[in-house]
């Protein structure tokens, strides 16, 4: 059996050789020749897999290990009755720190203390429901926004996104991309929502990046608008516009959801899937693969502050090391992927042992996704 991988999967190797032979090959572009004796595929996000790509091949499964999907035609998939499976939630933890490091960052940079600050979270899903638990844990107001979830009928105090506009100091988004259909989120972010945010406000968008139009974002921030912008997903990628780029305040690669635990869990989730497909079940457990930490344990004397956690998160991520990465390279061919290829490795917080002298603090540590613990002899 030949299984083919995206060389951008840590551990797949490792894995799909427990179920055939096994060949890396780059997702941007995939060497279509590989196709035709290949029985399975599994791909990230920069590869397109519609009826083009595997018409007529021998493939009978497609994982992707990654939790957008807009890159898979899945209702193709279906009727060509070739198996399919994604990674849903394997990142979301990641791209909760991405933001948190991005907010940290600019309230350290501009003076603002977070807690203060309203934050809109667009689609409350994987990543959008953590970010929420990981703000209100802080005693930070959020105000959601998922008509999908609010439709469905979910219990949670929804609001439109007019009310977000109004009301929030952030809006992050965090929905997968429709380009139609009653949730369509392209452009969610068009011009007239742009033109009508608050003075000061901080747009986030760590999701896909049509769904801000970045043309009409250029066009506000030229203008003069006083915005302040994160961006990780681009209009296109991985061809960004460097003007953009140039405008705003973090600029990172589609790297958001890189975390080595993110891309392992996502190796996982499809090699499940796909064993699981194959009729040989088996589960695989993270702390297996994961080799130790950088850093292993540290010590934090007294209360829990707004300026220690930010040196923690910063500690263990800052995303000013990615953004630095991108301006140095961005509009020349081919950096962009490179870039994502040699991702320098990445933890999550949770691989930060810290002890507490404050019960309060370990407390709040362990909400927060970090491995806390409390010992007042410190
Ligand atoms: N930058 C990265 O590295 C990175 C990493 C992970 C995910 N992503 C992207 O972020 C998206 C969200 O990830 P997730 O794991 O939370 O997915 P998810 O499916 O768990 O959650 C998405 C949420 O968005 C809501 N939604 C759908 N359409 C909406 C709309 N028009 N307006 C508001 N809400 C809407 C859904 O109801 C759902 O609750 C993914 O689809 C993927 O494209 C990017
Ligand atoms: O959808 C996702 O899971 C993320 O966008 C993912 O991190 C993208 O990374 P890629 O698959 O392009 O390596």
């Amino acid at each position: 059996m030949k299984i083919l991988v995206d060389e951008n999967m840590p551990y797949a190797r490792e894995l799909f050789s427990r179920l055939g032979d096994v060949k890396a090959v780059p997702g941007r572009p995939i060497p279509l020749a590989e196709l035709d004796d290949a029985d399975a595929l599994m791909v990230r996000s920069v590869t397109k897999v519609n009826e083009t790509l595997l018409s007529g091949k021998s493939v009978k499964f497609v994982g992707t290990a990654t939790a957008g999907t807009d890159h898979v035609d899945d209702a193709w998939l279906a009727q060509a009755g070739i198996g399919f499976s994604a990674a849903p939630g394997c990142n979301a933890i990641a791209v909760v720190e991405y933001v948190f490091s991005s907010l940290l960052m600019l309230g350290e940079r501009d003076g603002f203390a977070l807690k203060d600050r309203t934050v809109g979270i667009v689609g409350v899903g994987n990543v959008g429901g953590r970010l929420q638990k990981r703000l209100e844990a802080l005693g930070i107001r959020t105000l959601l926004c998922d008509p999908p979830r609010a439709d469905r009928g979910d219990e949670d105090d929804f609001r439109t996104l007019d009310e977000l506009v109004e009301q929030a100091d952030v809006i992050t988004f965090h929905t997968p991309l429709f380009k139609d259909g009653p949730y369509k989120s392209l452009h969610l972010a068009d011009e007239a929502f742009i033109r009508r945010l608050k003075p000061g406000t901080i747009l986030i968008n760590a999701c896909r990046g049509p769904v801000v139009d970045n043309a009409a974002l250029l066009t506000c921030l030229e203008a003069g608008q006083d915005l302040s912008v994160v961006l990780d997903v681009w209009e296109p990628e991985p061809d960004l516009n460097v003007a953009l780029l140039n405008h705003v305040d973090v600029a990172t690669a589609h790297i958001a959801g890189y975390t080595l635990e993110g891309k392992a869990r996502g190796t996982t989730q499809v090699f499940e899937a796909y064993s699981a497909f194959i009729g040989q079940a088996q589960q695989v457990s993270l702390d297996s693969l994961l080799p130790a930490p950088e850093f292993g344990r540290i010590t934090l004397h007294g209360p829990l502050d707004e300026s220690s956690l930010k040196r923690l998160v910063h500690l263990v991520y800052d995303v000013r090391r990615d953004d630095a990465l991108l301006r140095k390279v961005a509009g020349i061919p081919g950096e962009f992927d490179k870039l994502r290829k040699n991702y320098l490795e990445r933890r999550e917080w949770s691989s930060l042992y810290v002890i507490c002298d404050d019960a309060d603090a370990a407390a709040l540590l362990n909400q927060l996704g970090f491995n806390a613990t409390h010992n007042p002899a410190r």
